[in-house]
């Protein structure tokens, strides 16, 4: 396969394919099956008007719900989140040093959360932006395991503009700047498209890393 081209998909945001090899990958599946093992699980996130996230999620340094922090996962089971393990934030201080080209910014980047989300083939991700968070940091997202359409636009609108990009099992997107808030979501996962040498058989898992602009 030839490689992808790096590309800036919206101004501050930055899709850089094939970013994490495939021993990282494994690491970070490893490691996500071991957070979901608790304090917190996995699950499928309740929104205050009835409906149920198709994605399943579990969070570390901070946990977040609709729509907002907290540093306990009081609606799934009351227990405090795990920490946000040094080597995640230093793999995310070289994500937007090496997305950027700006190694400044790498050093500067603090982030106190990850969502890890898991989507099967049927999980899908509507229209939305990150905005709980009290901070104009970037978002890092990591992508391992199956493709995906990850749908990226403006800060306006949940409609047009916006670009498709197809998200492979390596790749990262970071989003800061004038696009810190713009709508995204992945209307599509594409079954069976993953490397079954990361360690994850079936389905997509999805980290960003952010920073909450919380204090305790
Ligand atoms: O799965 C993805 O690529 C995006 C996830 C996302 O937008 C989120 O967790 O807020
Ligand atoms: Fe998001």
């Amino acid at each position: 396969m030839l490689p992808r081209p790096r590309a800036t998909v919206a101004p501050g945001a930055v899709h850089v394919p094939g970013w994490l090899t495939t021993q990282r990958q494994a690491q970070l599946v490893t490691a996500c099956r071991e957070w979901g093992r608790g304090p917190v699980p996995f699950r499928h996130t309740r929104l205050p008007r009835g409906g149920v996230m198709s994605v399943r999620t579990v969070c570390l340094g901070w946990h977040w719900r609709p729509y907002r922090y907290t540093r306990t996962a009081d609606d799934v089971n009351g227990g405090r989140v795990a920490a946000l393990p040094d080597w995640l934030t230093e793999l995310g201080r070289r994500a937007v040093a090496e997305a950027y080209d700006d190694p400044a910014a790498g050093r500067a980047y603090a982030p106190d959360t990850a969502l890890v989300n898991f989507y099967d083939a049927q999980a899908r991700m509507g229209m939305h932006r990150d905005q709980d968070e009290c901070s104009e940091a970037p978002v890092v997202s990591l992508s391992i395991g199956d493709s995906c359409v990850f749908r990226f636009g403006n800060p306006d609108t949940r409609g047009q503009p916006y670009s498709d990009v197809e998200l492979v099992s390596g790749d990262l997107f970071v989003f800061g700047g004038p696009s810190r808030f713009a709508y995204h979501g992945v209307p599509r996962v594409r079954p069976d498209t993953g490397d079954p040498a990361t360690g994850l058989a079936s389905g997509r898992l999805n980290i960003t890393l952010r920073v909450t602009g919380l204090a305790d």
